[in-house]
């Protein structure tokens, strides 16, 4: 029997820097976690593929998933639907791999509600004059987006007082370091660990 894995969700406001150190965590040498895809449906960006990025799917398609209980959760965000299908997600955990989401706040809170047990984390910006700088450096939105996004991520930032950790995204390796610290930690936490020890004591008992 081994553990059940752990749910790693990394959130935050859009343009904070989630895609990027998601990719440098995958990137990274500490690989012990799957991430998975999110469903969408909004455009493909130039460069992203079907299956990797995300699974890219029509409205309707969207909607089936979500009437037939496909998703562990979804948001819509600025005019588009974003999701975590669940079928991936409860396979992997069961076979005691651990899984890291990388979503936005409205979707991470339902997480929260269904799985208590996740290690919630929030990305912060330094500020929100750099939020809004690497939004536009990233240049995949226009500027009535980028102000959209800009009110969105004033919200959700608020939102912080319901994760377990926050943690600033000042330096890409540095935000790294941080998360996989925390991921470590928390396989130490005596809820996760304390059946390993009774089994342990059981086989004593049995001497
Ligand atoms: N709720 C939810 N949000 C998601 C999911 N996948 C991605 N997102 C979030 O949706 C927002 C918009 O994503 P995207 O259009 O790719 O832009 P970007 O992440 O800012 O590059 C980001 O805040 C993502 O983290 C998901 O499965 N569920
Ligand atoms: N620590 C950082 N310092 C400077 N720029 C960053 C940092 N992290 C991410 N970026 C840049 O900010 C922009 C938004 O990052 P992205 O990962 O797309 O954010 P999110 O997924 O949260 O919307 C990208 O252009 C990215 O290269």
């Amino acid at each position: 029997m081994h553990e059940r894995g752990m749910l790693i969700v990394l959130s935050g406001p859009s343009g904070v820097g989630k895609g990027t150190v998601r990719q440098a965590m995958l990137a990274g040498d500490y690989r012990d976690f799957h991430y998975s895809v999110s469903m969408t449906t909004r455009k493909m960006r130039p460069g992203e593929v079907d299956g990797v990025d995300y699974y890219f799917r029509t409205k309707a398609e969207f909607e089936n998933e979500i009437a037939t209980g496909g998703m562990l959760e979804y948001a819509k965000y600025v005019d588009n639907y974003y999701g975590t299908p669940l079928k991936y997600v409860n396979e992997t955990l069961d076979s005691g791999r651990d899984v890291l989401l990388e979503i936005e706040v409205k979707g991470a809170m339902q997480v929260r509600e269904k799985c208590p047990d996740g290690v919630f984390i929030f990305l912060t910006p330094p500020d929100l004059g750099e939020l809004k700088q690497r939004l536009t450096n990233r240049g995949t939105d226009d500027a009535a987006t980028i102000d959209k996004r800009i009110k969105t991520a004033a919200e959700e930032i608020v939102m912080m007082e319901n994760y377990d950790y926050a943690v600033v995204n000042d330096e890409v390796p540095l935000a790294v370091q941080r998360i996989e610290r925390i991921i470590e930690s928390e396989h130490l936490r005596v809820p996760r660990v304390i059946d390993r020890y009774k089994g342990m004591l059981k086989q004593v008992d049995m001497a």
